[in-house]
């Protein structure tokens, strides 16, 4: 963490805070930005934990959000208003083709994820390294994904496709790729019973490669299988479900309490703090806590 007499941390990229986290077995969390009331709730818990953290702004959410010169506006002047001394990464999550990874390094994102996993392997390759090469010449890192991370829709879970091992080999030796989402059974969105990761295969891709792996659909994961997946070479976790039901338990408790109230910010400053105390959990959960 910086003194005070040290200037701010302006936003960094994942390389570093990544490679940390995997020499000393903890995970970064990666907290997807909302609206401008998430930003505020996740440095504010980062800032209180002691926690370095990636603050991911999803390609799908991105107009919804104003644009990548907003996303990377807003998280700027929060980092500056707020005096947040942790380091904070600003990254493009699930970024759909390598333009659109191109214009978020131009905007100011310091760090990016193609996900090229719909793609057949050589193609994911192929779109992985032309993001890496424009990206590492700015400073910016890069996730890319094997495999398929499945969803939950009308309470069924589909679309898991297990990372292939030596897919996985072959797209880090070939792109130098600084973090690798390897799809080995976790979801989005809600689980039906109890995830079932695969801690062999990760066990497996890890020592391949070499790379922090990334766990995508962090949430409701139990703690004993999060930090088995931490100890098989995850060092970023993202968090997205667990997040948003926190805020809107919040927003759904004030109005049955108060039938009359309209104004935002009476409705929204619970659903801040609620948010923010679900990202400081996590954070305990991935044990980066106190590692700033
Ligand atoms: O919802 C998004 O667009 C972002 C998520 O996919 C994020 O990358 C993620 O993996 C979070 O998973 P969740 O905690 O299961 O929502
Ligand atoms: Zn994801």
């Amino acid at each position: 963490m910086n003194t005070k007499e040290n200037v701010l941390t302006p936003l960094v990229s994942m390389k570093e805070m990544l490679l940390k986290a995997k020499r000393e077995n903890y995970a970064v969390g990666q907290f997807n930005i909302n609206h401008l009331e998430s930003i505020q709730a996740f440095l504010a818990a980062g800032e209180e934990e002691e926690s370095p953290l990636i603050l991911g702004a999803s390609d799908r959410l991105i107009d919804y959000l104003g644009g990548f010169q907003t996303v990377v506006s807003m998280v700027e002047s929060l980092v500056k208003e707020m005096s947040i001394s942790v380091p904070v990464a600003l990254h493009l999550d699930h970024g759909k083709s390598v333009e659109r990874c191109k214009a978020a390094v131009d905007a100011g994102f310091t760090s990016v994820m193609i996900d090229g996993s719909h793609f057949p392997i050589d193609e994911n390759i192929i779109m992985t390294k032309e993001v890496v090469d424009y990206a590492h010449s700015k400073g910016v890192s890069v996730e890319a994904e094997v495999g398929s991370v499945g969803g939950t829709e009308d309470g069924v879970v589909g679309g898991v496709k297990y990372a292939d091992p030596n897919e996985c080999l072959k797209l880090v030796e070939e792109t130098d790729v600084d973090a690798l989402a390897a799809a080995l059974g976790s979801v989005h969105g809600p689980y039906q019973g109890e995830p079932k990761l695969g801690f062999e295969e990760m066990k497996q891709i890890s020592e391949m490669t070499q790379v922090p792996l990334v766990l995508h659909g962090g949430s409701g994961i139990p703690i004993y299988q999060l930090q088995k997946a931490i100890h098989f070479g995850h060092a970023k976790i993202n968090v997205n479900t667990e997040c948003i039901q926190a805020w809107t338990n919040a927003v759904r408790k004030v109005l049955s309490a108060d039938a009359q109230v309209y104004e935002p910010r009476i409705i929204h400053t619970p659903a801040k703090e609620a948010m923010k105390e679900m990202a400081k959990s996590k954070m305990r959960e991935f044990m980066s806590s106190k590692k700033a």
